[in-house]
């Protein structure tokens, strides 16, 4: 079709019909159509001008950067090796794709590794992801970013919101906690720094939380992706979460303390306006002066559960200094000497930033401007608080404000955040600490308590509780001689060092549908943790129930979790592929027809002819004699009777052919073509259609998979 050669547009403001605003709450009725957005603002400019929030000669740019559409940016993801495969067809493939097209002005598309993100592992493309979306001159790298998305070897996500985890300084044996921490694109990242030895389970783990129920099915499609051992995720105002436990061997209990905090807190999210236009519409000072409480209530309890010497990196997609240099100065105060703020100013090379902002003004919801609290209103006292007014001038040394980060949209052509690092340099206070922990212990025994109380509620009543809140099915894991255990261990010759204590079902009684792996520590959390903390989700699926009469065995083996078991599997079961056989076997994909073994190379043949009938795992090693660190891939296959197929979804199909360079024409379909093929007869009807399936598919994915993830808890629970 090709109706629309947009490009990159500059100053453009967003164009589509049925894109709707989709912040939370708002009544369709009254949200706009994103074209119908005017970007402006007068307190806005008023305010930020007012507040010096960047250099006088700049502010014009700022203003004006800040009206136009957001460019699409994604980071490479994977193990190491995938990682360096996925960059060279990016920039071998992708970028000459997209090289060779032009927009209206007749132009190649910009696209670009960030300079400050290491091991160009992030790109920016001047192009919006409705550019991408709509421009049949676009759609192989359209359908690359899906189906990598899909896959998990990319992540869509916006520039800035790479930078927190990357100050975290990560390593692959941290407890990390990420407090707000949906949709996840952040979770994901701090899983990837784990991950980053390529170690099969590490030994640390993310704990992953955010208040709102629905929200958290996000986190889970996130993690999914991933296939890690080591996520666990909760549901809990992160401002009074209770204290979490880990058993020790004697059998008793210490506190955890986490070596890493993420705090990228609720925030007015003014720094996303070139995404979020209808931000423009609703502005005030108020909506930075409403977030002030909440922002620096969980920022002290992160700090409050982080080990001392450890780090808490605070974040916001706001510009305004009340939900940023505010917040860190009153917990700087607060905790007095406890917490420092770490000079993370050059930790990334290339990134153009303002240092944090040491003095400020505090505003009223209708635009008066105060130097200190004594000059506040009476009638502003309940919004303006005396802790949000800047340090005195004789006091701003001791607090080095100027450390933060301060990231503007004119800079780099990217949204505006903040960011600020703190290290935790001794204990708090502990008499304050454990109050506010007994407290917080008190609530979570109270919430168990009803949870026991609603047990006892008759039939319908518990029904009609069960729909209103999210029950998760339980986690129960592996005792010491476990029945299916055992037929697993023999089929697959699982080595005896495999803790099958980590492995866990979702089903107390009746049979195992499914059976997830955990590393040791994440099962630690849960089972001593299970009374009081709200586990949303953990654990990767390893087997999966197949009572397929041929196979001496009830469970296959899962991809999802085949990386995290692979060490442990026996040589039996292993069927060392090459690379034609393999894309043979991607390609076919029919499973009632799957390649005759016969059809196979000799290597194959003889592998399999002794192989008992049934789930095994294909290894593919590529052939590099150099290369100190050879493409390493596991596939959960199947041996047939006379055949022999790998289980793969559709998106994980294209990727590994793409990896492999094998044709992925077949599924790297013009969507614009197929639609002029299928005569269609409206254009206009043609293109509402697109965008809504593409929105309803792309951007609004997770949030389809979160009610749909808690429609079918709803469901299994009544
Ligand atoms: C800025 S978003 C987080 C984005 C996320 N870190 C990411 O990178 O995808 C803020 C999140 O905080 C959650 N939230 C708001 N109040 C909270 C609270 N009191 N405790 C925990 N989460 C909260 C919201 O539900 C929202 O998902």
């Amino acid at each position: 079709m090709g109706r629309r050669n947009a490009g990159f547009r500059k100053n453009a403001s967003f164009h589509g019909k049925a894109n709707p605003n989709r912040q939370n709450g708002q009544n369709e009725k009254t949200r706009k159509p994103y074209n119908d957005i005017i970007r402006e603002n007068e307190k806005f400019v008023k305010y930020y001008e007012k507040q010096g929030v960047c250099k006088p000669e700049e502010f014009n740019s700022f203003i004006a950067s800040h009206k136009t559409d957001l460019p699409a940016t994604f980071r490479i993801t994977g193990s190491k090796t995938v990682a360096k495969k996925m960059l060279e067809i990016v920039q071998d493939q992708l970028i000459t794709s997209c090289v060779k097209q032009t927009d209206d002005s007749g132009n190649p598309p910009n696209i670009f590794p960030l300079p400050w993100y290491p091991n160009k592992l992030a790109w920016q493309m001047e192009l919006t992801r409705k550019d991408i979306r709509r421009n049949e001159a676009y759609y192989k790298l359209h359908n690359f970013l899906i189906s990598e998305t899909e896959n998990g070897t990319i992540s869509r996500q916006e520039a800035v919101s790479m930078i927190p985890p990357l100050l975290l300084d990560v390593q692959p044996h941290h407890k990390i906690l990420d407090m707000c921490a949906a949709p996840g694109s952040k979770t994901a990242q701090l899983l990837e720094m784990l991950h980053a030895n390529d170690d099969p389970i590490p030994s640390g783990y993310v704990v992953a939380n955010d208040v709102d129920n629905k929200r958290c099915y996000m986190l889970v499609h996130q993690a999914k992706r991933l296939n890690s051992p080591c996520v666990a995720i909760i549901n809990h105002d992160s401002a009074v979460l209770p204290n979490l436990y880990s058993t020790l061997s004697d059998g008793s209990t210490e506190q955890v303390k986490f070596d890493r905090v993420l705090c990228d807190v609720p925030c007015a999210g003014d720094g996303t306006m070139r995404k979020n236009p209808d931000i423009w519409m609703k502005w005030t000072p108020a909506n930075g002066l409403n977030q002030h409480g909440i922002q620096t209530r969980i920022l002290k309890r992160g700090i409050e559960l982080l080990e001392v010497g450890g780090k808490v990196v605070y974040s916001t997609c706001s510009i305004n200094p009340i939900e940023n240099e505010a917040v860190i100065h009153r917990v700087l105060a607060e905790f007095d000497g406890a917490v420092e703020l770490v000079d993370a100013t050059s930790s990334l090379p290339g990134l153009k930033f303002s240092p944090g902002m040491e003095s400020w003004l505090v505003a009223s919801r209708n635009l008066e401007f105060y130097n200190t609290f004594e000059e506040v209103d009476e009638k502003w006292k309940t919004t303006i608080r005396p802790q949000m007014f800047p340090p005195k001038a004789e006091d701003r040394e001791k607090y080095h404000l100027n450390r933060c980060i301060r990231i503007l949209p004119h800079q780099q052509n990217t949204g505006a955040f903040f960011v600020a690092v703190l290290r935790k340099i001794k204990e708090l206070n502990t008499k304050d600490d454990s109050k506010q922990a007994t407290e917080m212990e008190c609530d979570a025994n109270d919430q168990s308590k009803k949870r026991e109380n609603e047990d006892n509620l008759p039939h319908n009543q518990r029904k009609k509780r069960r729909k209103e809140i999210y029950r998760e099915d339980p986690f129960v894991f592996f005792k010491e001689e476990e029945v299916v255990w055992k037929d697993i261990q023999s089929f697959y010759k699982i080595s005896d060092s495999f803790d099958s204590k980590c492995l866990l079902t979702r089903c107390l009684v009746g049979k195992k549908k499914n059976i997830y792996l955990t590393s040791d520590a994440v099962r630690n959390l849960v089972v001593t943790n299970q009374s009081t903390i709200k586990f949303i989700n953990t654990g990767v699926k390893a087997f999966v129930r197949c009572d397929n009469k041929n196979m001496k065995c009830a469970f296959r083996i899962a991809n999802d979790g085949l990386d995290s078991i692979f060490p442990y599997i026996g040589d039996d079961r292993k069927v060392y592929i090459p690379k034609d056989d393999l894309i043979t076997l991607l390609l076919n994909d029919n499973p009632q027809k799957s390649p005759p073994i016969i059809t196979l190379s000799e290597v194959v043949q003889k592998q399999v002819k002794d192989l008992s009938l049934g789930s095994c795992v294909l290894i593919y090693r590529e052939d590099s004699k150099d290369d100190k660190t050879p493409l390493v891939i596991h596939i959960s296959g199947w041996r047939g009777a006379t055949s022999l197929r790998c289980y793969m979804d559709k998106h994980s199909t294209v990727h590994l052919l793409r990896l492999l360079g094998g044709d992925i024409s077949k599924y790297d379909i013009n969507k614009f073509q197929r639609a002029k093929d299928d005569e269609c007869e409206n254009d206009e009807h043609c293109e509402e259609t697109d965008e809504k399936e593409e929105t309803e598919k792309d951007d609004e994915k997770c949030e389809n998979d979160a009610k749909s993830g808690a429609e079918n808890l709803v469901k299994q629970s009544s």
